[in-house]
């Protein structure tokens, strides 16, 4: 059940949550006082998981595996964490190192996506050094990631790309028809400085490719530059307050509607301790994982988003959502 499909599950399934509420709160809370009433009604509704802002939006996990392994005889321990992957609630995908790609690419048995962590802005030619989005097509890849902020020159190695470069290759991307996975962060000397000046580089980092920010097509990987690899992860709630923030630099510059549908990725020492609490902010939509990504442990961390974002279908609501989906999508 992808897209359209999830996206209708979504609905039916919080017009489920809302009917079993209002009959539940009926039944049991008539007698209530007005506000004890309310209270218990919105109660029944968060927890539900209305207020949730996932609206539809299909959560999304990626395992990073940057530069690792280092060599091809550790890649089946590796791509056995993404094969048992339930991705039947969440989109998964794998960004192996470019020598091991087309290793991956057909191990791969849950649907995860192979994603590469670059291409180049072009296409293929006398372009030394690059990959391109038509061989990467050729491999039966459908997407890319870019905008790594280890490419974008923090963490010691020369600065491979900047935002003109990045919206190139964006525009590549999908010119080619394949998805992308966007990265964007702050380093630490901007968090230090607070929210708006987080927000303020988030702007910049997007000014250039708002106008192709196509929820079907693109997710933005939110990652502080000062949680990567270090053990330090945002907390929960500046997490979701800059992700809230970066919603709202989408509503006002491509538009509210592509704010409320785009998908927006936590990354910065993600592990199967820190997701469920993280999962639950409205904002958060999945993960980019580095570290724990090469562990069993990534498994633990798409079963906590699919929890948090798309229940499994054992509640009456869930029931009565599906059958609604199965009747209208078929
Ligand atoms: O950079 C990351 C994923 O792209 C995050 O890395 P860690 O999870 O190791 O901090």
């Amino acid at each position: 059940m992808r897209g359209r499909c999830f996206f209708f599950y979504g609905l039916a399934h919080r017009a489920s949550v809302v009917i079993v509420t209002v009959i539940i709160t009926a039944v049991f809370a008539q007698d209530l006082p007005g506000e004890v009433f309310g209270a218990r009604f919105s109660w029944l509704l968060r927890s539900s998981g209305v207020g949730a802002a996932a609206m539809g939006r299909r959560p999304v996990v990626g395992g990073n595996w940057k530069c690792n392994p280092d060599s091809v005889s550790k890649l089946d321990d590796l791509i056995k964490n993404i094969n048992a992957c339930d991705t039947s609630r969440c989109d998964v995908y794998v960004c192996p190192s470019t020598l091991h790609v087309p290793y991956v690419v057909p191990k791969i048995k849950n649907k995860a996506l192979v994603t590469p962590q670059d291409c180049n802005p072009k296409g293929c030619g006398a372009f030394t050094g690059s990959m391109a989005v038509a061989q990467m097509k050729d491999l039966k890849m459908k997407q890319v990631m870019i905008g790594h902020s280890e490419r974008r020159g923090e963490f010691g190695i020369f600065k491979m790309d900047d935002d003109a470069t990045l919206a190139a290759k964006l525009k590549c991307v999908l010119d080619a028809g394949m998805s992308c996975v966007y990265c964007i962060g702050e380093p630490k000397e901007v968090r230090e400085k607070g929210l708006s000046a987080t927000l303020a580089l988030m702007d910049v980092q997007l000014k250039q490719v708002y106008s192709m920010l196509d929820p079907a097509k693109v997710v933005l990987a939110y990652e502080p530059v000062w949680a990567i690899g270090t053990g330090l992860t945002a907390t929960p709630e500046d997490a979701q307050a800059t992700h809230k923030g970066i919603r709202d630099l989408i509503a006002k510059n491509a538009s509210p509607a592509v704010a409320a549908a785009i998908r927006i990725q936590y990354g910065g020492s993600a592990n199967a301790k820190n997701a469920p609490e993280l999962s639950a902010q409205p904002d958060i939509d999945g993960f980019l994982v580095g570290g724990a990504s090469l562990k069993p442990e990534f498994v633990d961390i798409v079963k906590a988003i699919s929890d948090a974002k798309a229940p499994p279908v054992r509640s009456l609501t869930g029931r009565l959502a599906m059958v609604a989906t199965r009747l209208c999508c078929r």
